[in-house]
């Protein structure tokens, strides 16, 4: 599949995307100084739509990041704001369109004092965006640290001073913004974890860059939306018989870990297969069968027998490792689940069984897989010296890296879900609620994922598709939340996708 719409509203522009996609708009006929005006304004009607708002200090840096900060500093002034900006430096010194506004604005300016911060309303964040590279030094860096202990509503442009727009990593000393006014579209350090705690709401402002531009740029990651992957929600004919919805088989877990595949099977059946069988080893046979009405289960007593119910024609996609047991065997099981050349879907200890041993596993993958790790089992798989995935490139960067590695999709979970393709395209959940840090939430998106291919959803819209109708299941509950939550809530959750769907909510 390839990757999705270039235009969309959720695509995540890297900083050089975002600056190419500013070249390609002037190369339009539209004028940089128009553009950064434009940038100013809107930082300026965002800030004065909150109410209470007189006093201002405006954080101007050398670069276009101030440029916008003079320009919305001269609309607030404007407006009748008690402006002030600090810039430290020399204001003939700096280029281009930055120079131009700065040169527009005729208000107060000064070097910085830390009593410049007294009874101000506001404190706006033009240092640094896009351009900054490394941490903060010397006096912006002693500017961000007492403006966060200010009293003051903190308004971030485009990135909080101190963030990496293309990782989410954080330096030492960064700006703790309510509100980023950002521009044309989001970058990645927005919606990653610890980027997305620095931002508070990020507002996307439309600064006049045509989105005909992104064809060419060509973005590979995107925020996670039914609008990415709704044209691949599966659609249940009304002939069709419940095979034809699909069906998956589980590798039952086994004792004492019998819960975790149970409800893996669950959720596969409740997010609309039609059939979902559980093979269980004989010795946790009658358990899981007391257990489970709707959820079929099968047991076997070895690999042949087990190979027999994972090669049956009418089974169309495996899912294998929640509570499955770390070890050969399991190893073993992964690899026969591989050879049946069928959509699998691999979590948990299937995960783990494969420290160290990781590219044996991924010389074995002939179909589609979808591995979802968590942040453990994905350093286990993949560890953290040889994969080049140096942390500082962020967990967007290392996901598709081990995806790329891997030859399947990898859906890195965590408080910022990275999903990623081996071809490089990558989407970010970030909608989850903490409240998904329980226990069983996983084996639930394993079940999810795989009762999604099964009824016939390309593996990376399905990855996307199980990750958000996740999210919302929780998003239905609460603080108490419990694995079976999610699973009951999840009819829910697609009826109100197709409602949305069709009503065009997502839109
Ligand atoms: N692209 C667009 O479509 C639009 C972009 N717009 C705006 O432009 C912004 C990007 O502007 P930008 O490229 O000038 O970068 P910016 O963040 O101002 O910083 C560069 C300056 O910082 C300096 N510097 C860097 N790191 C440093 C450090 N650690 N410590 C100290 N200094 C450091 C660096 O110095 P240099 O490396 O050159 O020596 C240079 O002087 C973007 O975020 C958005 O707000 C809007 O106007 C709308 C249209
Ligand atoms: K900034």
């Amino acid at each position: 599949m390839a990757c999705f719409n270039p235009r969309s509203d959720e695509a995540l522009l890297s900083c050089a995307q975002m600056a190419a996609a500013d070249r390609a708009a002037m190369s339009m006929g539209h004028f940089g100084e128009d553009l950064m005006e434009a940038a100013g304004m809107g930082v300026a009607q965002l800030a004065l739509a909150r109410t209470g708002i007189r006093r201002v200090l405006v954080l101007c840096g050398p670069g276009n990041n101030g440029g916008d900060g003079w320009v919305a500093a001269r609309y607030l002034r404007e407006a009748g704001c008690d402006v002030h900006v600090v810039f430290e430096g020399d204001v003939s010194a700096l280029k281009g369109d930055a120079f131009t506004m700065a040169r527009r604005y005729d208000g107060m300016t000064s070097a910085y004092d830390p009593s410049l911060l007294d009874d101000v309303d506001l404190v706006i964040d033009a240092l640094f965006g896009a351009g900054l590279r490394g941490p903060l030094r010397g006096r912006a860096q002693q500017m961000v640290m007492d403006a966060n202990r200010c009293n003051a509503f903190r308004l971030a442009v485009d990135v909080p001073s101190g963030l990496s727009g293309d990782t989410g990593q954080a330096e030492e000393a960064v700006f703790q913004a309510d509100l980023t006014v950002t521009f044309f579209r989001k970058k990645p350090g927005h919606v990653l974890v610890p980027g997305r705690y620095h931002c508070g709401r990020v507002v996307v402002h439309d600064i006049g860059i045509p989105a005909c531009v992104l064809d060419h740029i060509a973005p590979l990651a995107f925020e996670n939306s039914p609008n990415l992957w709704r044209s691949h929600w599966p659609r249940k004919v009304p002939s069709n018989h419940k095979y034809q919805h699909g069906s998956v088989l589980v590798l039952g877990g086994r004792p004492p870990a019998l819960g975790a595949s149970r409800m893996t099977a669950r959720a596969a059946l409740r997010m609309g297969a039609g059939v979902v069988t559980l093979a269980s080893p004989s010795d946790g046979y009658a358990i899981q069968a007391g257990a489970l009405d709707e959820v079929m289960v099968a047991p076997y007593d070895n690999d042949s027998e087990l190979g027999a119910l994972m090669a049956d024609r009418r089974r169309t996609v495996l899912a294998v490792g929640p509570g499955a047991g770390v070890g050969e065997a399991l190893r073993r099981q992964v690899h026969l689940a591989l050879a049946q050349k069928k959509p699998v879907v691999l979590d948990a200890d299937a995960l783990t069984s494969f420290e160290g041993q990781a590219d044996a596993l991924f010389a074995a993958i002939q179909s589609d897989v979808v591995m979802t790790p968590h942040g453990g089992e994905f350093q286990r798989v993949f560890g953290t010296q040889e994969t080049a995935p140096d942390q500082t490139d962020g967990k967007l960067a290392i996901t598709r890296a081990a995806a790329y590695r891997a030859g399947a999709i990898l859906v890195h979970k965590g408080p910022d879900t990275v999903i990623a393709a081996p071809d490089g395209c990558a989407v970010i959940e970030t909608a989850a609620p903490p409240d998904l840090a329980t226990a069983g939430s996983g084996d639930v998106l394993a079940g999810c994922v795989a009762g999604l291919l099964a009824q016939g959803m390309p593996a990376m819209a399905a990855a996307c598709c199980a990750v958000w109708s996740h999210g919302a299941a929780a998003r239905n509950s609460g603080r108490g939340l419990v694995a079976g939550d999610l699973i009951a809530a999840l009819p829910v959750i697609s009826k109100e996708m197709e409602l949305g769907l069709k009503s065009s909510v997502f839109r």
